[in-house]
């Protein structure tokens, strides 16, 4: 069990962690989220899917709190009951009071750091709250030295997890990408979130490398952390997700078990790249096939 991760009982199993309700979002004249809702359960992984340009970067950036959307309310319920509405959180609060953490498209490491740095570094509020932000707190306080001892203690468990141990000490830029990529996650999950948002992590690694992500992705859910996901891979997106979430041009087209998306014919449609007024034949076909 990871150091001062909750464990997953059968009383938060299920139970929703965040609500997007009415999301809009609105770049001039472009209306890049129309209208979007969906609700992320505890415990699972959720994909948010679409084609290029279908809103899901947007989404997360709302979610994260580098956009204000224009409309909707977006709730995270965290274990003890507590509900932050993200909408009116700075991005920051986001991180430290909502306990919601993300990686992005492109890799941001520290990457002159090693990798047991980055993971340290990622813990420095919790560091600094236990000096006291104080340089006699950094020298002297035992609560301190406690928090360090701790903060180490997570960072080695999460090395262990993101198969990560034996390059601890090499510059993190020197790390394939595969790697690199399971390191930012590892990073993220030092900030003990309880939602972790990851913005294609499978993109660019070979089929050993997505294996390995996979192992941690599962992983992570096994400790209670709950993940939404953005990713083009399907096989990843099929394989690994409980829920699935699909946009097009902003607004959510199918909803429900990676099954029951696959052969929705909507979205079947939405990846073929067929026109809107040719989807009632698309689905047409696909019915009649489904009765075959
Ligand atoms: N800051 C911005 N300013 C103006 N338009 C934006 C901005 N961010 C996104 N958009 C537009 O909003 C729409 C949705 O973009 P978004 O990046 O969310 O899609 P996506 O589904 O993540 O795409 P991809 O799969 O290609 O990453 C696009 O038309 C995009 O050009």
């Amino acid at each position: 069990m990871a150091p001062e991760t909750n464990t997953m009982t059968s009383t938060t199993i299920g139970d929703t962690i965040l609500k997007v309700e009415h999301l809009s979002m609105k770049f001039g004249g472009l209306m890049a989220i129309n209208d979007f809702s969906f609700e992320a359960r505890r415990g699972d992984i959720t994909a948010l899917i679409g084609p290029n340009g279908a809103g899901k970067t947007t989404v997360f950036n709302c979610i994260t709190g580098f956009y204000k959307p224009t409309m909707g309310m977006i709730t995270l319920r965290q274990r003890d009951g507590r509900e932050h509405l993200l909408e009116r959180l700075k991005d920051f609060e986001i991180t430290k009071s909502a306990k919601v953490a993300r990686t992005f498209q492109n890799i941001r490491l520290f990457s002159g750091l090693t990798v047991l740095e980055n993971l340290l570094v990622a813990q420095h509020n919790v560091l600094m709250k236990a000096s006291g932000y104080t340089i006699l707190g950094l020298l002297g306080l035992p609560t301190y030295k406690k928090a360090v001892g701790a903060s180490i203690e997570k960072a080695k468990y999460w090395l262990d997890k993101a198969d990560l141990t034996d390059r601890a000490d090499d510059p993190a830029g020197d790390l394939p990408y595969g790697a690199q990529r399971r390191l930012e996650i590892a990073r993220a999950m030092c900030t003990g979130p309880e939602l972790l948002c990851l913005d294609e992590p499978a993109a660019g690694l070979n089929p050993r490398e997505s294996a390995a992500l996979n192992t941690l992705l599962h992983s992570i859910r096994s400790e209670g952390v709950s993940i939404l996901l953005i990713e083009h891979d399907m096989s990843v997106v099929m394989e690994i997700s409980d829920h699935v979430v699909v946009l097009e041009y902003g607004q959510k087209i199918s909803d429900g078990t990676p099954d029951h998306v696959k052969n929705d014919p909507k979205v079947i449609a939405a990846y073929l790249g067929v026109e809107d007024d040719e989807v009632d034949e698309v689905i047409a076909v696909e019915l009649e096939g489904g009765d075959r």
